[in-house]
């Protein structure tokens, strides 16, 4: 006889399942699958090169001379042979930061999520603590880790500026970006981590090392150098050994490609009594679209794109946005840092929907995806549950918790209902609505 228990695992399973092929039916959408543009030479961010003969001599010797605990380079030119980080980074293109069923896709993210770490080192720049990670294969991931238990709401005494960063935000706005079609965050993945073996033993950061201590109940814990919440008090700690983070796949060094870093025209005050311009203008966005690189191109539905996102997952903190130098203006905005979303899910913030309320633009692609989210055929939190339970963190709980996938969906809605009272309030669809699919019906 069935259980009561056993009725309601079957249920469970039957609708894991349903979420599952609402995601596999989204992305085969034709919304999904638009033609892109051809990419030409020019608009990948990185070439191999075949190597001249009189180079083969000084790469034998590296070889050779290989650091502990990596792995020999055995890869070339040919594409056969690259790891799939690598692989990644010859991915990335002009327009996005991997492709829409990317077969590379999940090759790098178990790697991400199993692959033995060789190194772990603090990674300097930005205000909270994090972790450089290396594999054998020369991969390398960017590691925050969980500060706070993911059912925990941000207090609402804190402003957005000191906010704790969330291991999960991480690893949910790469699916939530994704989802919606965009594509420009880099892969993340979930991980625990042990941080005595995986940290602390392998670590060649000496003023790191100075940080680890045993707390009274007998847990590992670190605490590291950084300006925010590096203290005994806000220390990260095991039970007794393990934390749970987020693994970011690492774009290409600097040196290879070099990044831009703008100031987001609607960026917060940071303050806690100044306002910023945006705040109080009414006509702020006339000037914003007057300026370069606003002024032309997809910068300006780009940064609407990304306020939108950003709104979805209640994420105030897009101060900066970066480009990657290479492609100039025309290219998208790498959406990095999202540490600070999904804090609070009883409440909305309408104001990081500034740019899209004031401006009255977005991208056709976006909107049609939008209104397809919002359907109950593929409704934004089936796709997302689905989308996270994927992810080897989700074993351990789901990283999202119920309450912040509805708020997905009400948020989705106030999105739809802005752009349908800028639709009303102006004469011309083309004056809301930017063309980027006009052969799409
Ligand atoms: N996946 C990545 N690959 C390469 N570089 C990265 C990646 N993620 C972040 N970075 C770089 O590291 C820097 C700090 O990261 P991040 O912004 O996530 O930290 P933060 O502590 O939140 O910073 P801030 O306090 O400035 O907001 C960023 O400026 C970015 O350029
Ligand atoms: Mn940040």
């Amino acid at each position: 006889m069935a259980t009561l228990e056993s009725v309601t695992q079957e249920v469970e399973m039957d609708s894991a399942a349903d979420d599952l092929a609402k995601l596999e039916a989204l992305f085969s959408h034709p919304l999904y699958n638009l033609p892109t543009p051809p990419v030409s030479d020019g608009d990948w961010l990185l070439k191999v090169r075949t190597k001249r003969k009189e180079e083969e001599h000084s790469t034998q010797q590296w070889l050779s001379a290989n650091e502990d605990g990596y792995d020999p380079i055995v890869w070339n030119a040919s594409a056969k042979t690259h790891p799939p980080w690598l692989r990644f980074h010859l991915g990335i293109s002009r327009w996005q930061m991997y492709q829409h069923k990317d077969p590379n896709l999940s090759a790098l993210t178990q790697q991400l999520a199993s692959h033995r770490i060789v190194s772990a080192v603090q990674k300097s720049g930005g205000t909270q603590l994090k972790l450089l990670m290396s594999f054998p294969n020369y991969g390398q991931a960017l590691f925050k880790p969980m500060k706070q238990e993911r059912h925990e709401e941000t207090n609402v005494n804190l402003y957005y500026f000191s906010d704790f960063e969330r291991h999960n935000a991480e690893i949910a706005a790469f699916h939530l970006d994704r989802i919606l079609g965009f594509r420009r965050v880099p892969p993340v993945v979930g991980r625990q981590i042990n941080v005595i073996k995986e940290i602390k033993d392998i670590t060649t950061d000496h003023k790191l090392v100075t940080t680890f201590f045993t707390s009274p109940v007998g847990n590992a814990c670190f605490y590291g150098q950084c300006s925010y919440y590096c203290s005994t008090e806000h220390a990260i700690c095991g039970r007794p050994l393990k934390i749970e983070g987020s693994m970011a796949t690492m774009l290409p060094d600097l040196s290879l490609a070099t990044r831009r870093s703008w100031r987001s025209p609607w960026r917060r005050s940071y303050s806690r009594t100044k306002l910023a311009l945006w705040e109080t203008e009414s006509n702020y966005c006339d000037s914003v679209k007057k300026i370069s690189p606003y002024d032309r191109g997809t910068r300006l539905v780009d940064l609407i794109d990304m306020s939108i996102l950003d709104f979805l997952m209640s994420n105030m903190d897009r101060h900066h946005y970066e480009t990657f130098e290479k492609f100039g203006n025309n290219t998208f905005l790498i959406h990095l840092d999202n540490g600070r979303a999904f804090g609070r899910h009883s409440k909305d913030e309408p104001s990081i929907l500034a740019p899209l309320v004031q401006c009255c633009r977005i991208r056709r692609s976006t909107l049609l995806r939008l209104r397809l989210l919002s359907r109950p055929s593929y409704r934004l939190s089936d796709v997302m549950r689905a989308s996270l339970s994927q992810d080897p963190l989700a074993a351990v709980a789901p990283l999202l918790t119920e309450p912040h996938l509805s708020a997905l969906d009400r948020r989705l809605e106030t999105v739809i209902q802005t752009t349908e009272n800028c639709l009303q309030q102006h004469l011309h669809h083309s004056d809301v609505i930017y063309d980027d699919i006009s052969e799409y019906p």
